[in-house]
């Protein structure tokens, strides 16, 4: 927190609102230097006015950024308006544009992982360590709703974090108490232009149907409010089960070599949901899927297990005994991830060692036949084909997690008990 109380005081009616932002990277000191990402939506036109107004009050650099995905031919014009404005405000500002034309899949989730990740790769660039979204009560309501629909459980019916670490940086919401229409009062009041993205009125996408039920829903006192105040408990229910799993982590979850083991069988047992933690945090760490796989997909696995046979998921192979269930790479998934050597591989091994030139680093594989010691490892044969191996053209240096080192070592740099938090 930056501003006295006398400072804010001279804001008058918006000094509420200024000291939201003062104070939107809670219980820390805040960044020096500060982004504020802007669609040109109402919401983040009125971050941007109100980062604007405490970056003077409270003498720090705010720089903004808009990401132009590509998808809407208005997009271009939208980042010209809102740079324009920068430019009235004397607040630097950048156009950072993704190419959504390649992506698969969901393309709203691709587009969203893509602009973390482009602001996260700007802010780097101009040693901003945090970024402000202008994300408001109405959109922690209507994805409430939409997790509804979608039969969500805790964790997905828990209200947003309002402060997180993603891409290496710091973000806030620091209007996540707002309701979108003050915000736009706000910004009629002083004047501010903001452009209406036509797919927020679009009652084919869900966001929009969400936004109309919560007007149907208020006569039965379900509101803006009241939803987000069962997201903080789903929130507070949420972090009790973090914490139940991570300290079960320690009783029944063990590592050999790139596998995790976890004990099935136990005394005290363990609850179900918090086994299904433990086991999505393996397949994540394994695998390095960015999400957890559906329970659909789980249930599968459970399946497969109980009949005695193996099961690959999200890029991993799962056995299991009586007692024990090993996730370990899945080696299909990473035949053909090759990296230079001395950079990571497979998202989560360092191979240690003199370097070599030309050498580079890609599953041992079939090579394991140059491997004459790899039993003595006492790890299955298939997880070493899946493990890092350093080659110079198809001549095998080295095999650390095998068992054959010749001056190399490999060592893991991810950590599994932080795969319990993230989701
Ligand atoms: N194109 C963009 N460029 C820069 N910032 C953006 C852009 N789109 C959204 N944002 C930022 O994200 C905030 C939330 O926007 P919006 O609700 O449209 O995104 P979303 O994809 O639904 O986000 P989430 O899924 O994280 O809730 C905006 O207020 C703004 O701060």
């Amino acid at each position: 927190m930056r501003l006295t109380p006398e400072k804010l005081s001279g804001e008058g009616d918006d000094a509420g609102l200024i000291h939201f932002i003062d104070t939107a990277f809670k219980g820390r000191s805040g960044p020096e230097r500060v982004g504020v990402a802007v669609s040109g939506g109402g919401d983040s036109m009125a971050l941007l006015h109100l980062a604007w107004r405490w970056a003077r009050l409270a003498d720090v650099k705010i720089e903004a950024v808009t990401v132009d995905h590509g998808l809407r031919p208005a997009a271009a014009d939208e980042a010209q308006m809102v740079a324009a404005y920068c430019r009235t405000l004397h607040v630097p500002h950048t156009t950072l544009k993704w190419d959504g034309t390649t992506a698969t899949g969901n393309l709203a989730a691709a587009g969203r992982s893509a602009r973390y990740r482009l602001i996260g790769a700007w802010a780097a660039e101009r040693a901003i360590t945090g970024v402000l979204l202008g994300h408001t009560v109405d959109d922690i309501a209507e994805t409430f709703l939409m997790r509804l629909a979608r039969k969500s459980g805790v964790d997905g019916l828990s209200m947003m974090d309002v402060n997180f670490e993603r891409e290496g940086i710091r973000w806030a919401r620091p209007l996540w108490q707002q309701e979108r229409a003050d915000l736009r009062d706000y910004l009629r009041r002083h004047e501010v232009d903001w452009v209406d993205d036509p797919t927020n009125e679009d009652e084919t996408y869900d966001r929009p149907k969400a936004r109309k039920a919560l007007d149907v829903l208020a006569p039965l006192g379900i509101t803006r409010e009241s939803l987000k105040t069962v997201g903080m408990n789903m929130m507070t229910a949420r972090s009790a089960l973090d914490h139940y799993a991570e300290v079960e982590s320690r009783r029944l979850v063990r590592f050999e070599g790139g596998d995790v083991i976890i004990k099935t069988r136990c005394v005290p047992p363990v609850p179900q949901e918090i086994e299904r933690r433990l086991l999505v945090a393996a397949l994540r760490f394994v695998g390095g899927g960015a999400y957890a796989p559906r329970s659909d997909a789980l249930l599968e696995l459970d399946t497969a297990l109980m009949q005695g046979k193996s099961h690959t998921l999200a890029g991993c192979l799962v056995t299991s005994d009586r007692d024990e269930m090993r996730i370990a790479r899945e080696f299909n998934a990473v035949k053909g991830h090759e990296v230079a050597l001395g950079h990571v591989w497979d998202n989560r091994w360092q191979i240690l060692g003199t370097p070599a030139t030309k050498a580079t680093v890609r599953a041992l594989g079939a090579a394991i036949t140059q491997v004459p010691d790899w039993r003595e490892t006492g790890l299955p044969r298939a997880s070493l084909m899946a493990s890092p191996a350093v080659f110079r053209g198809d001549w095998l240096i080295s095999a650390p997690v095998a068992g054959l080192k010749n001056g190399f070592d490999a060592r893991i740099v991810a950590d599994y008990a932080s795969f319990l938090l993230s989701r």
